[in-house]
């Protein structure tokens, strides 16, 4: 079982989902400046979702935890990051550095989401890489002009 004091998300939501995960990837970043991360080693990574909404689905739920697990451990755990689409652009803000995993899950979580009639969102991703180490990704608020 995971166990850890996540940051708060402020929010209007009526209900608030929270999911914990845990991969198990090896990655690399391809930069001088990152010393010996530049060398492929893995991590245990340890990662929370938040998601929020309004509504619920029809089966009383605001997106099925097995989903979210589904879409993050189903697709990353026991790989290589840096072999993932979503790391291959060459630039340097998709490289796999806790930051871009966080960036990169929020992304992939709201895609779905956005498939459901409820419209939940999801407002904050943590990702611990090391026992030392972790990063909190909270999107922008997309701004209503209507
Ligand atoms: N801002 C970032 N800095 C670093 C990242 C990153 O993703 N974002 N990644 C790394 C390395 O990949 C490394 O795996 C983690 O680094 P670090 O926390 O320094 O790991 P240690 O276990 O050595 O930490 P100690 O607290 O010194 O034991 C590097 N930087
Ligand atoms: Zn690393």
């Amino acid at each position: 079982m995971i166990q850890q004091m996540y940051p708060q998300v402020f929010h209007d939501y009526q209900y608030e989902l929270n999911k914990d995960m845990h991969v198990s990837a090896a990655h690399f970043i391809p930069h001088e400046d990152a010393g010996t991360c530049r060398n492929v080693h893995g991590h245990t990574y340890f990662i929370n979702v938040t998601i929020a909404g309004d509504e619920l689905d029809d089966s009383g739920f605001l997106v099925n935890f097995k989903t979210l697990k589904k879409l993050v451990h189903g697709q990353f755990d026991h790989t290589v990051l840096n072999d993932h689409p979503a790391f291959q652009s060459g630039r340097s803000d998709d490289f796999p550095t806790t930051e871009a995993v966080a960036r990169k899950i929020c992304e992939m979580i709201q895609e779905e989401l956005d498939r459901l009639p409820g419209k939940p969102v999801c407002l904050q991703v943590f990702v611990r890489e090391t026992p030392t180490s972790y990063v909190v990704y909270r999107p922008k608020k997309v701004k209503n002009n209507g």
